[in-house]
């Protein structure tokens, strides 16, 4: 189990905070799903989980363990990270990046060993990328990337996966896939799943419990179903939506009628 209490930061030199004691825990074996609009603290709040930042306040733990307290090694086998967006600086290939989430297993001085070999490359199969294992990672478009990415991150068998917005480039069937797959994977092998999403209706679908944030505060904590009403949607991000249940499950729809407006109704003649 991941938990975080009261978590503090601000920037070095800065004296606005960016996460304002922000606590919530993460169970095995499911999805928890963070919400919050474009610069609310999501990636922050990521950078500290896995001790990238320095917090100044609060604490995080896994299986009670303080991750301040774990070397940059230790760390690596605690979290697997599929961060928003990454740019390597050479021209690996997909295989190379996806062995790159073995780091935390092979020696300083060694190589990977046939072991990794099998974990990358199931990696890479899980994810449905294999006719892209020997293509420069530079070659390849952002929403293969991102599944690159996650491959990755799988490959690393961490307990704790953190994913960064992971379906921000994918086409629609891969959001569903990526997110199926990820699901499937936490169940199968026990995982803490916490993923950033922008989109609600993902969020719930996929999700087992959900934590919203807003100004670098925790708005709200619990499932899906409890959590996404009209008027969180309407207090967190100004929009109108209305609920509805589609195949027993809730999605929300933005209230907008293309059609009532003028330009509209000229086009329609
Ligand atoms: N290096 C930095 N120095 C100072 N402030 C920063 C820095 N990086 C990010 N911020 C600020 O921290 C706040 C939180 O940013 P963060 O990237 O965590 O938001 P986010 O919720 O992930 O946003 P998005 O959904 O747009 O990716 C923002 O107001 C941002 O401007």
């Amino acid at each position: 189990m991941l938990s975080v209490k009261d978590l503090h930061f601000r920037h070095k030199g800065s004296l606005r905070e960016v996460l304002k004691g922000i606590s919530f825990e993460a169970h095995k074996g499911a999805i928890t799903a963070i919400l919050g609009p474009n610069g609310s603290g999501k990636t922050t709040l990521f950078k500290c989980i896995s001790g990238l930042w320095s917090y100044q306040k609060g604490q995080v733990t896994v299986e009670g363990v303080p991750v301040n307290e774990l070397s940059f090694r230790e760390r690596a086998r605690f979290f697997a990270i599929v961060p928003q967006d990454h740019e390597p600086p050479f021209p690996y290939s997909v295989l190379d990046v996806v062995l790159m989430g073995r780091a935390g297993y092979v020696g300083i001085f060694s190589s990977p060993d046939k072991e990794d070999y099998e974990r990358a490359e199931e990696a890479i199969g899980l994810v449905g990328i294999e006719h892209l294992k020997n293509t420069p990672y530079t070659k390849i478009s952002g929403g293969e990337r991102q599944l690159a990415l996650i491959a990755r991150a799988l490959a690393q068998s961490s307990p704790v996966m953190l994913l960064d917005e992971p379906t921000s480039h994918l086409d629609f069937r891969n959001q569903i896939n990526v997110l199926k797959k990820i699901r499937q994977i936490a169940l199968e092998k026990d995982l803490t799943v916490v993923v950033t999403l922008h989109d609600p209706n993902l969020a719930s679908l996929f999700s087992d419990k959900i934590l919203v944030i807003n100004s670098g505060s925790k708005v709200a904590e619990g499932s899906p179903e409890e959590i996404i009403t009209e008027d969180l949607i309407r207090r967190i991000y100004g929009v109108e939506v209305k609920k509805a249940f589609v195949n027993g499950q809730s999605i929300i729809c933005p209230v907008y009628h293309k059609y009532s407006f003028r330009y509209g109704k000229e086009a329609l003649g």
